[in-house]
């Protein structure tokens, strides 16, 4: 095969062969992450609990989804901008908290720190990052991020990182819900994934060293969370914090008014890219019953399968005010690291504008609505 002229560095140095360049779509960011990670780390990314069924639904709930395009109405300027808890942002895509970026790209979460600044969007830290928070933020000393926490057995560690990130500038706590055990991803098991020697659960560097011994589970180790969290702990967090908090992982109206009732500032409608329960449903599927229990009372985000402009489109039209890409951040980093991760987004946001344009004859985000579905089909 010939090798492209344009073909990026490969970070691993892999001699590649790659022939599809220029990058068109999110899928062929894949392609090239699948073909130059090494495999345990493809299969920890690519990940879905158990036979993945939820996390194919992800994708293919938005190909069931038809439009009802609008014609004739001046799309000769359009305008993506939105808001999130009142901050703007360059269009309604960030990135979800997603661990271990430097498997990826070196300098892993720097690079995604630098990329969103970059494009003015969100950047959801995770909490297993492989840098620090404070190498992330100087990194990006100006982007606009918010920072995704789990609640751990001994409170003291989720305690401290929450002050920090406070501390640090970021504007909104994530509270990861659907994890209170780590669901059962069978490659990870066969490939008895673990963090290579190099790399480490940056934020936690020594905490976890006296508490617990065995065998490190996706870099700390075992039965570190606290499975017995419930919905008493968002009080405990309000106490700990000013930051605004978001759920992230609510799939039904029950729990979407629950939270609601407890104060919080945001939902995040998710199934953690199908990586926990499998049998759920699509994260698309789940959000018409959760807008309409909540009326606007706080912001409601989706993440999960977002692949194109038009599943941008099709999400804030049933109501999500903004969302959130995890695995095609990722390929962005393993293509190119910061460079990568904005041309990811920067196709992300021309498929938008165009779906908005060419679908919805819609000139700003605020014009989306759900007279663009086509509920019959559904
Ligand atoms: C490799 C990987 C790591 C993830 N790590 C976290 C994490 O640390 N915290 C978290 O709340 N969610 C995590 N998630 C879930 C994502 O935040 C998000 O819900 C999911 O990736 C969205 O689906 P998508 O990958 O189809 O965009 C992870 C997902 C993946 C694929
Ligand atoms: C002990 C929980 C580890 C989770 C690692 C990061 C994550 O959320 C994932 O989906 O992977």
């Amino acid at each position: 095969k010939q090798r492209h002229l344009s073909a990026p560095v490969c970070p691993f140095r892999h001699s590649c062969h790659c022939t599809k360049m220029p990058m068109v779509c999110l899928t062929d960011f894949e392609e090239y992450a699948k073909e130059h990670l090494p495999k345990a780390t493809w299969d920890y990314y690519a990940a879905g609990a158990d036979e993945c069924c939820t996390r194919d639904d992800n994708l293919l709930a938005y190909k069931r989804i038809r439009l009802r395009p609008r014609m004739l109405r001046d799309v000769s300027v359009s305008d993506t901008r939105t808001t999130v808890l009142g901050t703007e942002i360059s269009f309604p895509v960030g990135i979800a908290p997603t661990a271990f970026h430097c498997l990826a790209w070196p300098d892993g979460e720097m690079s995604t720190a630098r990329a969103t600044e970059a494009v003015n969007t969100c950047y959801i830290t995770s909490t297993y990052s492989t840098c620090s928070v404070e190498e992330i933020v100087a990194a990006a000393p100006n982007g606009y991020r918010w920072f995704q926490l789990y609640v751990y057995r001994n409170r003291k560690v989720s305690e401290q990182i929450v002050h920090r990130v406070e501390a640090l500038g970021y504007k909104a706590l994530v509270l990861t819900v659907d994890v209170p055990y780590t669901g059962k991803r069978r490659n990870d098991i066969r490939n008895q994934f673990r963090l290579p020697p190099h790399l480490k659960v940056k934020n936690f560097d020594g905490v976890f060293e006296q508490e617990n011994s065995g065998l490190e589970e996706y870099g700390v180790p075992p039965n570190t969370l606290d499975p017995s969290i419930s919905w008493k702990d968002i009080y405990w967090l309000q106490s700990l914090t000013r930051l605004p908090i978001i759920i992230k992982g609510i799939l039904t109206k029950e729990d979407a008014e629950l939270a609601v009732e407890h104060g919080v500032q945001g939902i995040i409608v998710s199934n953690h890219g199908g990586r926990q329960l499998d049998g759920g449903p699509a994260t698309i599927d789940a959000l018409l019953e959760i807008v309409d229990t909540v009326q606007g009372r706080i912001e409601v985000y989706l993440d999960g399968g977002i692949r194109t402009g038009s599943d941008v489109l099709k999400a804030l039209a049933l109501g999500a005010k903004c969302v959130f890409i995890g695995r095609p951040a990722i390929w962005g980093l393993a293509y190119k690291g910061e460079e990568g991760l904005r041309e990811v987004l920067q196709i992300l946001n021309d498929e938008f504008r165009l779906s908005m344009a060419l679908a919805a004859g819609c000139r700003n985000v605020s014009e989306i609505n759900r007279n663009l579905i086509q509920f019959s089909k559904l």
